[in-house]
């Protein structure tokens, strides 16, 4: 059987659904260009997607991978994390083969964009599945005649068992952004990081490619193009503040963010720039 791309409604949503032949599946909506379900070869679920999220185009969706562009979390005064993960993107390219399934969407300034940040400028978000891997491409380009600049992420959700059981290794050594502690400057000191409490860090400048491990299956995280690492788990007290995450659904999620947040990227007149986030199964 040929791998697949097509058009589904879901949860009201336009989307498109990519099938490799091996049996590797991905669910992106055309909102936000958020990939919203990720199912390597095996069958199982490896995104967390709240089952409260809003899919009526009001807000982000919770769960799977917001984009966030051109403004990572409230590091400005755009709303938070900015634009993109609210706007329609469309479809610029799709492409299938024996082993893989890729689709380009894209997002433009319009008049929208522009009332809320004045450039004109052209992102691409590549989603391609191959084997057990799943990898997140964002290019941004500089359309206009004058110099700007931004933050962005993409802030993917894992879907962990039980997140107390998960360990997260390859931040050791690193610096840190503790958003828990007044946005102190920590350094991280264990072997790996384990999730107790409310968590959110940002990490500056990861060479190294992550291991996040459950009992029975691990999850290789890698980033190229963004320099920093964001981990974000709401916990018990600010999982009640979210309407539309479950009281229990800080349990099932784990945050692991590709951003290039600590320094904001400078994009010249026709310059641009691009980013990328891999998942591999194992
Ligand atoms: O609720 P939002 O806007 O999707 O943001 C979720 C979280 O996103 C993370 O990236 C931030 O580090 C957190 O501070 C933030 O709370």
């Amino acid at each position: 059987m040929p791998s697949t791309i097509e058009t589904i409604d879901f949860h009201g949503q336009s989307a498109l659904r990519l099938v490799t032949a091996a049996g590797a599946r991905v669910i992106v909506s055309l909102h936000g260009a958020q990939v919203l379900s990720w199912i390597p070869p095996g069958g199982e679920e490896r995104l967390y997607l709240s089952p409260l999220a809003r899919f009526d185009g009001s807000a982000a969706i919770r769960g799977g991978v917001p984009v966030c562009f051109p403004q990572f979390a409230g590091l400005g005064p755009l709303p938070h994390h900015g634009f993109a993960r609210t706007a329609a993107w469309s479809v610029a390219t799709e492409r299938s083969g024996k082993d893989f399934a890729l689709v380009t969407l894209a997002l433009s300034d319009s008049d929208a964009t522009r009332a809320l940040w004045p450039h004109p400028f052209r992102a691409e978000l590549g989603i391609l599945i191959e084997d057990s891997r799943l990898d997140l491409e964002l290019e941004v380009e500089n359309t206009g005649s004058e110099r700007f600049e931004f933050t962005a992420a993409l802030h993917t959700y894992l879907a962990v068992r039980e997140v107390e059981q998960s360990r997260l290794e390859g931040l050791h050594g690193y610096d840190y952004r503790d958003k828990v502690d007044a946005d102190r400057i920590r350094r991280d000191s264990g072997d790996v990081l384990l999730i107790e409490a409310e968590t959110d860090r940002l990490y500056q400048d990861v060479k190294r490619p992550l291991l996040l491990r459950e009992y029975d299956r691990s999850l290789g995280i890698n980033a190229d193009g963004f320099p920093d690492v964001v981990v974000w788990n709401p916990w018990v007290e600010r999982s009640v503040a979210l309407p539309d995450l479950p009281a229990n659904g800080f349990r099932h999620m784990l945050c692991v963010e590709a951003a290039a947040a600590h320094r904001p990227v400078h994009l010249g007149a026709g310059e641009s720039w691009w980013g990328r986030q891999t998942l591999v199964a194992l």
